[in-house]
């Protein structure tokens, strides 16, 4: 006689058939049930103290975008060494080096006017799958570094005014955003900005002011606060989702050796993806 058979959510497809428009997985919650972040047409906000596991994630929307078959991605990482691995299947990669960071987002919202010109023309509002138009994932691990420590204070602040309007523009050009900070602090994390961000990830904070500023302003009084998350459990985070309550979730971890396999696999099944004329161009190449 067959065993009765618990009922599975549908396998989410990895590798050529992974699309950006599917949900990524993200980890479970505190009652084993999996959780998945709909990066497509979210933007993601990753913050917590040094250590608390915040790369865990990052690598996964990483992973996610790289090996998505209808995205690209450009990845901002100042420290190199974050998404360094996934730098072969990126379109571009930016170092410690503002002139770089500047001209790469200048590009980033010249396509994004362009692709709200041809909604315009189209009478369309936003882009779905069945456009099949690359999605474009810029990732940005450590936002703090380009906002306040590199360039000059015309450079800082041309940043977060281009930053800002990726964040608030991209989501129906396709473009989605993640960005991650070690400093949730009003000055690098206004509210006005971290209000565009749909999906939120609070790591471990030393204070509720902390957890508040990503989360959202009183969660920690009502017992949603990340200070509460033991050192002991790095890539345990609150998760917050637009409208939502915060969920207690433990983050899927990508060993150093899976992200290089999966990042090997990525910047393999890119290589032909880039010049294939019918996948269309490099979207922010020369
Ligand atoms: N999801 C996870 N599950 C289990 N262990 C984890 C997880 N995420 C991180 N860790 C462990 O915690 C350590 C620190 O994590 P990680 O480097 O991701 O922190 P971080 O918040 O990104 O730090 P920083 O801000 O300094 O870059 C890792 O080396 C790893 O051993």
């Amino acid at each position: 006689m067959a065993l009765p058979t618990t009922p599975q959510p549908a396998p989410v497809p990895v590798g050529p058939n992974l699309s950006m428009f599917d949900p990524a997985f993200a980890g479970i919650d505190e009652y084993g049930t999996p959780v998945y972040i709909p990066l497509a047409y979210r933007r993601l906000l990753i913050a917590g103290e040094p250590d608390a596991g915040k790369s865990s994630l990052v690598n996964l929307a990483a992973a996610h975008a790289s090996l998505a078959a209808d995205a690209r991605t450009v990845l901002f990482d100042g420290k190199l060494v974050e998404l360094g691995p996934w730098e072969d299947s990126a379109d571009e990669f930016v170092g410690a080096d503002m002139d770089h960071a500047l001209v790469t987002l200048r590009r980033l919202q010249t396509v994004m006017n362009n692709r709200y010109a041809w909604l315009l023309a189209h009478g369309r509002r936003k882009f779905t799958r069945a456009d099949r138009v690359k999605a474009i994932c810029s990732i940005f691990d450590e936002i703090a570094l380009y906002a306040t420590v590199l360039g000059t204070r015309e450079q800082q602040t041309e940043f977060i005014t281009l930053f800002r309007d990726l964040v608030a523009r991209g989501r129906a050009a396709a473009m989605p955003v993640i960005a991650a900070t070690q400093r949730p602090s009003i000055d690098i994390i206004p509210k006005s900005l971290r209000d565009l961000f749909g999906y939120r990830a609070a790591f471990r904070c030393t204070s509720s002011g902390s957890s508040d500023i990503i989360l959202g302003d009183g969660w920690s009084h009502a017992g949603f606060c990340a200070t509460t998350i033991r050192p002991t459990l790095p890539g345990v985070c609150y998760l917050i989702a637009e409208g939502g309550v915060p969920r207690l979730i433990k983050v899927a971890y990508l060993t150093d050796a899976d992200i290089a396999t999966l990042a090997e696999f990525a910047a393999w099944a890119r290589a032909g993806d880039r010049t294939h004329p019918h996948t269309g161009p490099t979207v922010v190449a020369a």
